[in-house]
Parts: C-alpha cells; structure tokens; sequence
C-alpha cells in the first residue's frame, strides 16, 4: 500500500512541477505551443530529423499570425518573434534591452568560448569596439592580393583536374578548402595549400569543428536552448584537440612574429598582436566611421593571449564554412537555372574584357552587380544562419503591445521562414536574383526587418563585407572559366535535405556538380 502512496506522491509532485512551469507564458498572456510533457519543445529539437532552419521555419508559418509566440524549452520559457518590426525593435531600436545572446562562456574550463560571438554585456561591448576596425573595407583592400592568391590556387587545380577529364565535384568540398586557405592566411599568417594537400591540418581541424554527429549536435542544441546545463556540467563547446591546435598555431605565430621585428604582414593577426600592445587599431584615412565610438585610446585595454586565441578560433569557424556554403549554394541554384548562370558569367566577362584584365581585381568585383545579386538571392532562399537568438537584457514592453519581456528570456528570430514568406518575396522558392537589382532587400514594400542574412543592428556579423568578398571571388573565378550543371538531374526541381546536425544550413548530402571548361 505505501509504494502505491509513493508513486502517487512523485506523480503528483511532477504533475505540479510540469503545471507550475508550464503555465508562464499564460500568465504572460501571450499564445504558447502546447508543450511536450516535461521536456516542452526540447524533445523536438532532440529528435530533429530536419535542419534547424526548416524546423524555426515551420513554427513560423504555422504561428506567424502570432507577432510573438511563446515556446517552452524543457522548462525554459523561450519567445518567438515573428513580426518584422518587432524584429527591428529587438536587433535595432532597442537594441540596448537585447544585446546579448545568452550563451555559456566558461573561460577556465573552456578558454576558447570567450569569443566575440558567445560573450554578453560590457566584455562583448569593448571587445566589438577593438575588433572592429579590423574589418574595414581599408583593410579589406590590404588584404586582398593574398585572398586573390588563394582563388588562383583554385582556378589552377581546377583546370588541371578538368584538363586530366575529373569533371564531377563535391564543390562545397573544394570552396571550403579555398576559404580554408584564405581565413589561416589572412588570421593565422600562414600560407597553407588545403587544395592540392588534401591531409592538411587546417581542412582537418575545418572539417573536426563541422562533423555532423550527434555529439555536435547535441552540444549546438545545449548552447542554443539550455545554455545554464552547459556550464553546470562543464560540457565544453569547443573539443580539447581542437583547442590545443588553436593555441599552439596562435602562440607559435605570435611568438615568430615578435621575435622578428621587420616582419610586416597586412592580416588579422598582426592587428590583434598591435592590440595585444597598445590596445587599439588606428582608423584608416579612406574609413570614415570612427571605431572607437568615442572611446579614448587610453581607455582600451590590451588583448590578452586567451583573448586572441578565442578570437582568431572564432574568425576561423565563422569565416569558412560561412563563405564556403553561400558560394556552394548560390552555384546550385545556378545550375538549376542554367540562364542566371549564362547571365552572371556574361557580366564576368563583360567586366574583365572593359579592363582587359585576366584577373579579377578588387575594382573589378565591385562592378559585378549582377553577381552580387546572385548572392544576396542565395542568402535570401539559403540564410547560412536560419534563426538568431537575442537575450532580453532589461525587461521590455513591446511598441503597441501589452506585453513585457522578462530580463532573461531567450528571443528566436526564425530568419529562414520570414526570408522564405510568399506574403514578403512572391513565389519565394523561385531563385530570381533580379529582385535585388533596385532593393538590398529584394523588396522595397514590407515593413521591418525581413532580410537579415548577416543579422542586423549593432551585433551584426562583423566579418559580412570579408564574407561577401571572398565568396564573389570565388564565384567570379570559377565562373570565368567553367560552366556547371548538377549530376543528379532530379535534383533540379527538388529541395535539398538540410543536416539537422549543423547549426548552419548545409545539405546533409553532398550535392556533385559536372565542371566543363568554357570554350
Ligand atoms: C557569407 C558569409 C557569412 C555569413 C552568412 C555570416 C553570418 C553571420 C550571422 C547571421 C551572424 C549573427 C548576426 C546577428 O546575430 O545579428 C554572424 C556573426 C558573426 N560573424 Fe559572420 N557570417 C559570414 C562570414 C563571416 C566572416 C568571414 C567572419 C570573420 C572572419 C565572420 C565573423 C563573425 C563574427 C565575429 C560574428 C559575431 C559578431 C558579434 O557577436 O559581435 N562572419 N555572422
């Protein structure tokens, strides 16, 4: 009889725990899915069998009568913003209540997590201000004949081997190794050639941070939806083999580069060593924003080594993979529209024949107009990152609503669905990169914040003007020279299968393309 009153008991004490928890967003006031019974939407995102985009991007459509709606992650109660001028309150006009992302960062056990992307409050704040100026288009311009280099490096070995009659390709293989190069070239100072050296350290430690397990998977899951488990378990975000690798290529450069005075090197490293010593970057004279945003330089502090590790870590996960799958699929949306394809490579050759050049410079791409188009229409169909997160950093009552976000709640910006809303792009599946001739956002109509490839406000994706260049290089390149079609023809009229286990959207097979030579 008392093992009956003993299970009744615990079935009544989680009956009102789970009753207790879950009713926070009806006290709120505000509409909510219907949780799962303990884990809420947890257990979905558990058992994903589909990318994280196409999973937000369901909610989305299901809810977006909502302008924000109300889930529950296991018992955490997380908000849905669906409407695009909410959106542009959260990412701009009140910025200052939403500046944070809410992920763990353990500095001691995991040294690496203290990057620019994972840290909140004043930390990220002043390091936003000193790594700004790193990324101008002045520095940009300084750096692109070594990112040049690299695209020349693939051009040749793809003329080789198209030459030699290897005509089919896993082309997001090959655009990773090409990024693979100019992100440890331009933020390690290390000149590596990941394309004709298929072992080499670099695509290993690329392709060890990307591995699409259900380790990663579950580790992305943790940070994004139950970041206080992850620090109270001391699950590292970063793999221990990972890190010893960064740390050593950091110290090893730093300390090569100071022993030796006279070398001069126009890269991301020797602007963090000049950080790391006298704590901030000069202004550019053809940059006219100020990046110190009214800071004094005797206010800025000196980088410390585990500051620029978890920096130069971070500029080399966000810059590969980023680049490297917008390009990848930007070229398969042009190969399924095989006269957008003629067309941006008309454009190339137009534009290399005014300045009888064989290479393409920096004024070059910045003529290509129609190319760029073809990304911006890539990144609205394929948003390399399918949803943002925001942390509610001061409670806040929404313009025109009753309702007050609590300081700690988790905001999802479910990007994917808004960029994929055929009441924002008619026939929005349809790739047609003429949308953006007259409009940055493919849409001069809408309201709000609907287009946000790179994020937006002042958290934005720092590095979006490199990502924006190396992958039109990249495009411009191969374009110039070869054609591309899919192998797999049925393909053409269907959508890829996302890999549930990236964070980014990437298909979870690879796609093969055939490469001819132009003639
Ligand atoms: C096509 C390429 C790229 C895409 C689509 C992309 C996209 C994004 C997005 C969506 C965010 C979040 C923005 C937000 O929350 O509002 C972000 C943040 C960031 N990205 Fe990128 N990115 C790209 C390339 C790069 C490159 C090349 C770098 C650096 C080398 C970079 C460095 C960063 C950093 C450091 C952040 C965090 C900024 C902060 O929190 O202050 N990204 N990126």
């Amino acid at each position: 009889m008392s093992v009956w009153i003993t299970i009744a008991f615990v079935v009544a004490i989680i009956y009102f725990i789970n009753q207790y928890f879950f009713s926070y967003w009806t006290k709120q006031g505000i509409p909510f899915k219907e949780p799962t019974f303990l884990l809420g939407e947890f257990w979905d995102i558990l058992t994903l069998k589909r990318g994280l985009g196409d999973y937000f991007e369901q909610l989305y459509k299901k809810y977006k009568n909502n302008k924000i709606f109300g889930l529950y992650c296991s018992y955490r109660p997380t908000l849905l913003v669906n409407d695009p001028v909410l959106i542009q309150e959260v990412m701009i006009k009140d910025f200052t209540s939403f500046h944070d992302r809410g992920f763990p960062v353990d500095e001691e056990n995991d040294p690496l997590s203290a990057n620019l992307f994972e840290l909140s409050g004043q930390r990220w704040r002043d390091l936003r201000v000193k790594l700004s100026p790193t990324f101008t288009s002045g520095k940009l311009k300084s750096m692109y004949p070594t990112i040049r280099d690299c695209a020349q490096v693939m051009e040749n070995y793809l003329e080789k081997e198209v030459k030699s009659g290897n005509k089919v390709y896993d082309m997001r293989d090959l655009l990773a190794r090409f990024t693979t190069n100019v992100i440890s070239s331009v933020a390690f100072g290390i000149d590596n050639d990941c394309i004709n050296d298929r072992d080499n350290i670099f695509r290993k430690i690329g392709l060890k941070i990307f591995e699409s397990n259900y380790k990663s998977m579950f580790r992305n899951i943790l940070s994004f939806f139950l970041p206080k488990l992850m620090l109270l378990f001391k699950i590292r975000s970063v793999d221990r083999e990972v890190e010893d690798f960064i740390v050593s290529i950091v110290k090893q450069t730093i300390d090569h580069r100071e022993n030796d005075k006279s070398y001069e090197r126009k890269d991301f490293m020797q602007l963090m060593i000049l950080l790391k010593n006298q704590g901030y970057i000069s202004v550019d004279k053809d940059d006219k924003k100020d990046e110190l945003n009214g800071h004094d330089h005797n206010d800025m502090k000196k980088l410390t080594f585990n500051e620029i590790a978890a920096q130069a870590f971070l500029f080399f996960i966000a810059g590969f993979e980023t680049s490297s799958s917008t390009s990848n699929l930007c070229l398969l949306e042009l190969c399924k529209n095989p006269k957008t394809q003629t067309k941006a490579q008309e454009e190339i050759d137009r534009v290399m024949k005014a300045a009888n050049s064989k290479e393409v410079t920096y004024d070059m791409l910045g003529e290509m107009k129609y190319l760029e188009c073809c990304i911006d229409e890539a990144l609205r169909k394929y948003p390399i990152v399918p949803m943002l997160n925001r942390e509610c950093t001061k409670d806040h009552t929404f313009t025109g609503t009753k309702h007050t976000i609590e300081k700690g709640t988790t905001l999802f910006i479910p990007v994917q669905g808004i960029q994929r809303d055929p009441d924002i792009y008619d026939n929005p599946m349809e790739f047609r990169p003429e949308r953006f001739l007259d409009s940055p956002t493919g849409n001069g109509n809408s309201k709000g914040l609907f287009y946000m490839p790179f994020g937006d406000g002042p958290r934005n994706c720092i590095g979006a003007r490199m990502g924006k260049l190396q992958t039109k290089l990249a495009l411009a390149v191969i374009l110039s020279k070869f054609s591309f079609e899919l192998v797999d023809k049925s393909l053409m009229d269907k959508e890829f299968e996302a890999d549930p286990a990236q964070f980014i959207t990437t298909p979870k097979e690879p796609i093969m393309l055939k490469v001819e030579a132009r003639v």
